[in-house]
């Protein structure tokens, strides 16, 4: 199996909290983006020091309470699925804070990390300041919530988005990188992909490669796995019958995301 793509895990790691994903500096190739996917049974908490990182607490589905042991935010979450295609609840919160969640209902949580040393204030991303974007056409339609795009200031390095992805389409691409600290061209973040699939028997393929093809890898990637992109063009290929939906979560040096398309494939941008 490619080093670039993770199977979910179900450890356990106090009552009714099992850590589905973890990524992490240690683990694999990544420097500026850990993240973990976590299950919340009712009523099960989870709580984290967070030293020198900032974390992004997504609601991916399911109702759950939100402290910094100043701020509470309670009952945040919008949905049961991903698929209801709607937008959901984030919390921001700094580097040197501690948090915790607690389930209202069952509940699947991502934690979004990146290194940071500046402190923020804590922030409750809603639902409704997702802004949301219809990209493409033909066959590269996509749907887009920004949770932390580079436009909203709340974040030091994190960047979050949503993407749908329809039927038998194409998305993150035409393919594009962004592996060069080179503004104003491209700027560097690496990124992790989180995916589900709709039914969830389906699959997708993602390509992450390189234009010296030293990276190569093209994985056939099935629900809640996890694919990792530190370098490179990644883009994604959703069969007949299946919808996609994915998280991405990027970092780097500065928070800018200026991508640069493959030269070979930009025409299909230019098509009427
Ligand atoms: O518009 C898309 O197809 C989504 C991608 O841009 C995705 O968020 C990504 O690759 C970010 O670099």
């Amino acid at each position: 199996m490619s080093k670039l793509l993770r199977k979910p895990n179900q450890v356990e790691v106090a009552p009714g909290v099992k850590v589905i994903h973890e990524v992490t500096s240690e683990n694999s190739p990544l420097e500026y983006v850990a993240m973990k996917v976590v299950d919340l049974a009712l009523g099960a908490s989870y709580r984290e020091e967070l030293g020198k990182v900032e974390c992004c607490i997504v609601a991916l589905t399911g109702k759950i309470n939100v402290t910094d042991q100043q701020e509470t935010f309670d009952e945040i979450g919008t949905r049961e699925s991903v698929f209801e295609k709607k937008p959901t609840d984030s919390v921001y919160v700094s580097n040197d804070r501690t948090f915790a969640v607690e389930a209202v209902t069952e509940a699947r949580i991502i934690l979004c990390y990146s290194p940071s040393e500046k402190q923020l204030p804590t922030r409750l991303i809603k639902a409704e300041d997702n802004s949301i974007e219809h990209r493409g056409k033909y066959n590269n339609k996509r749907l887009v919530h920004n949770i932390l795009p580079d436009s909203d200031p709340s974040a030091n390095s994190l960047l979050v988005v949503e993407v749908f992805t329809e039927s038998g389409n194409w998305s993150s691409y035409p393919p594009h990188k962004h592996d060069q600290d080179n503004l104003p061209h491209e700027s560097f973040l690496e990124e992790t992909y989180y995916h589900e699939m709709n039914p969830r028997q389906g699959f997708v393929f993602q390509r992450v490669y390189t234009d010296d093809r030293s990276l190569d890898e093209t994985m056939a990637v099935e629900n809640g796995d996890v694919v990792l992109v530190p370098v490179g063009y990644h883009p994604v290929a959703v069969p007949d019958g299946y919808e996609s939906y994915y998280l991405n979560i990027m970092a780097g040096p500065k928070r800018i995301w200026k991508f640069h398309n493959e030269p070979a494939h930009e025409w299909i941008l230019e098509r009427k």
